[in-house]
């Protein structure tokens, strides 16, 4: 086996070949450019090489690889090879073999996988130590001999303090976690997971194998990841780019569908009935409802002459049009032109030739007609005329969908004057998305994540459905975690609005940042969430608890935030909304930087965020924040990698229970 020394030596081979590579890379910009055949593929060779110039130029100094996989003489494929993996596959000497694997090469997959019991030919799995760029050890698990213990490595890893944003798990990833990244591109699956399972991670090293593994189809039909908000994807948007993998689009559902500037807000009944499933029908109905029965038949100029089509004709036409289940826009069009081949007949079987500038201008002709009939609209002047409410006439689009409370829910208080003046919340962007994609067909992607999913509603669920319809879905969230008035209860029911009713459900069941005994007290609160969930158990046995009844709330804080600062890492405190400004201020007067490694995270805004040592500031004021308070103190409570300071100046909570 490979001494250290020899070990290192293969980082300096390492070196040399990355730099062979963005040499070659340089070069082939330059050649690449004037040798394809075509301006097309010149302009997409050089666009490739561009970015993969400046990709391996701008590569953090890293390590090159973490692991290390020598076979057996017994495996079919690799038997007595030796090969180091790492985050991107280094290129050997004069087309030799490389010095380094890709993580998601299928070779690599060993390194996840195998196990004592089942050493998949490997002999001995190695894991690196490193101190920045130093090769500092390794660990060996002789998997042949039935070796394979607790690894060092791999703990200090998990447990190591948290500074900056999240990072790639490509070292450390878990067979469990292993099996979810590398699910075939055309299965959709959901990943039901307690706080700090790794959903997030799994999530964005999916996208990252799929990238490896279908490079082609999905550079063409692109890769999407959805975050619950902006202080989630400042968080994480920087792995996928440490992965080498810097063209998947990471936005928040409402950065997504904002076609609008968001400048209102509902009230929770409104938003309640706005994200009901059954605003679907409602949309449709106003939406298909301002097609007019044609009621006389039309006559289109032609200099001197005017040709007819018959009001009956007219009738089939648009019947047979709308059965045709076409998205609106495209209807309008088919309708356009099916009249316009009626009188392209008519002149034909009068001698005329119709050629294409005179049936252009016979299309033009037909939109008078076209626009009482089979209107173009916008989907903002649909959604306008039902917000107003009934029409005069006692037309309604909700009538026998919304009940009358729910149908004056979703009415305007004060109704704008016009289109113009419409100010649009955050639902009605969703029920703006849903018309426009009633009249159009929306852009879909290959591959769409969806993170914390079990806070979707319906209506935002069917936003997602037709993004992902013609590729897979990787649904990631916690049912615990739920905080919407509609969240999820069931996955099987989410999947379904979701377009994938055969998405299988997987769980993970280890957690990797919350310490055990914080897990603990955080489960208290789970009986009272209604949740079914599986149990988890924390990888992770350190880490301290500490709950503490104060006589003021902001010194209680400002006393923890002192004490944290004795250890190192990121210090995030947590509280309801309504209290984050009192704290802040508290922090503030007694000196505490809040642009260093301390922030002061509102409670609504802390999913998917993860510190250090978390101080969780009144757990009772937020519980009664809102309707799911209960599940928000969950979340609050559930983002210490380390230590855990719950300050309360009133009782906590009471489903929520010291466990000692
Ligand atoms: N295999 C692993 N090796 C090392 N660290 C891991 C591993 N899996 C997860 N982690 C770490 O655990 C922490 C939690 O992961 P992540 O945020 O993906 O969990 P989550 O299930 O999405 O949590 P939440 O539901 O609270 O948002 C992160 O710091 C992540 O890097």
């Amino acid at each position: 086996m490979a001494t250290l020394d020899e070990e290192r030596d293969h980082v300096g081979r390492c070196k040399a070949g990355l730099r062979r590579m963005l040499e070659g890379a340089r070069d082939n910009v330059i050649v690449g450019e004037s040798v394809a055949g075509d301006r097309y593929s010149a302009e997409r060779l050089g666009r490739h090489l561009k970015s993969l110039a400046k990709e391996l130029s701008e590569e953090p100094e890293g390590p090159p690889f973490f692991g290390r996989l020598d076979f057996g003489p017994g495996s079919a494929e690799h038997g007595g090879r030796a090969y180091h993996i790492g985050r991107r596959h280094i290129t050997g000497e004069h087309g030799g073999p490389p010095v380094v694997i890709d993580w998601r090469a299928p070779v690599s997959r060993a390194f996840y996988r195998a196990s004592a019991r089942d050493p998949q030919g490997v002999d001995v799995r190695r894991r690196f130590g490193w101190s920045g760029t130093t090769l500092t050890g390794f660990e060996d698990e002789r998997l042949s001999r039935g070796e394979e213990g607790e690894s060092r490595i791999l703990a200090a890893e998990i447990e190591r303090p948290r500074v900056g944003p999240m990072r790639d798990i490509v070292a450390t990833i878990q067979p469990e976690q292993d099996d979810l990244v590398r699910t075939g591109l055309d299965l959709s699956i959901c990943v039901q997971g307690a706080p700090g399972t790794g959903k997030t991670a799994v999530g964005l090293h999916r996208a990252a194998y799929l990238l490896y593994a279908h490079r082609r189809r999905l550079e063409r039909a692109g890769v999407l990841v959805l975050g619950p908000n902006r202080t989630f994807l400042g968080y994480v948007s920087a792995v996928l780019p440490a992965l080498g993998e810097m063209d998947v689009e990471q936005t928040t559902l409402e950065r997504l569908l904002a076609t609008v500037p968001v400048t209102a807000a509902d009230d929770e009944e409104t938003a309640m009935v706005k994200h009901d499933a059954r605003m679907a029908r409602v949309l449709r109905t106003a939406l298909y409802g301002r097609i007019a029965k044609p009621v006389e038949p039309v006559a289109v100029p032609d200099g001197s002459l005017r040709w007819r089509v018959p009001e009956d004709e007219l009738r089939r036409i648009v019947d047979d049009t709308r059965r045709e289940s076409l998205p609106y826009g495209t209807g309008r069009e088919r309708v356009r032109a099916r009249v316009v081949e009626s009188i392209r007949r008519q002149a034909e079987s009068r001698g005329r030739t119709a050629g294409a500038p005179w049936l252009r201008r016979i299309g033009r002709g037909v939109t008078p007609w076209l626009d009482q009939v089979w209107p173009a609209v916008k989907p903002e002047e649909v959604l306008y005329e039902l917000l107003r409410g009934p029409a005069r006439d006692g037309r309604d689009p909700a009538g026998g969908v919304l009940t009358d409370a729910e149908r004056a829910a979703l009415t305007w208080r004060k109704p704008p004057r016009g289109v113009k003046g419409a100010r649009w919340s955050a639902a009605d962007l969703v029920l703006l998305d849903e018309l426009a994609a009633l009249i159009e067909r929306p852009r879909g992607y290959g591959h769409v994540i969806v993170d914390e999913a079990q806070d979707l509603s319906p209506m935002e669920c069917r936003a997602v459905a037709r993004r992902s319809e013609h590729g897979s879905l990787t649904v990631l969230g916690d049912l615990a975690q739920g905080t919407t008035p509609w969240a999820a209860t069931s996955w099987p029911e989410r999947l379904k609005l979701l377009g994938k009713p055969g998405g299988e459900v997987v769980a993970l069941t280890t957690g990797f940042r919350v310490p055990a005994a914080v897990v603990e007290l955080a489960n208290t609160l789970l009986a009272a969430l209604d949740a079914d969930v599986p149990a988890t158990r924390s990888y992770r046995s350190d880490g301290r608890l500490r709950v503490t009844r104060v006589a003021g709330l902001e010194k209680g804080v400002v006393e923890a935030v002192r004490e944290a600062y004795m250890f190192e890492g990121s210090i995030g405190v947590i509280a309801a909304d309504a209290d984050v400004e009192a704290i802040t201020a508290a922090l503030w007067n007694e000196g505490l930087d809040l642009n260093g490694r301390l922030s002061v995270m509102p409670a609504s805004l802390c999913k998917g965020l993860e510190y250090d040592h978390v101080v969780v500031a009144e757990p009772a004021a937020i519980a009664e924040a809102e309707r799911r308070g209960l599940n928000r103190l969950y979340v609050a409570l559930t983002r210490a990698v380390s230590r855990l300071d719950v300050v309360h100046a009133r009782p906590l909570p009471p489903p929520l229970r010291h466990p000692c």
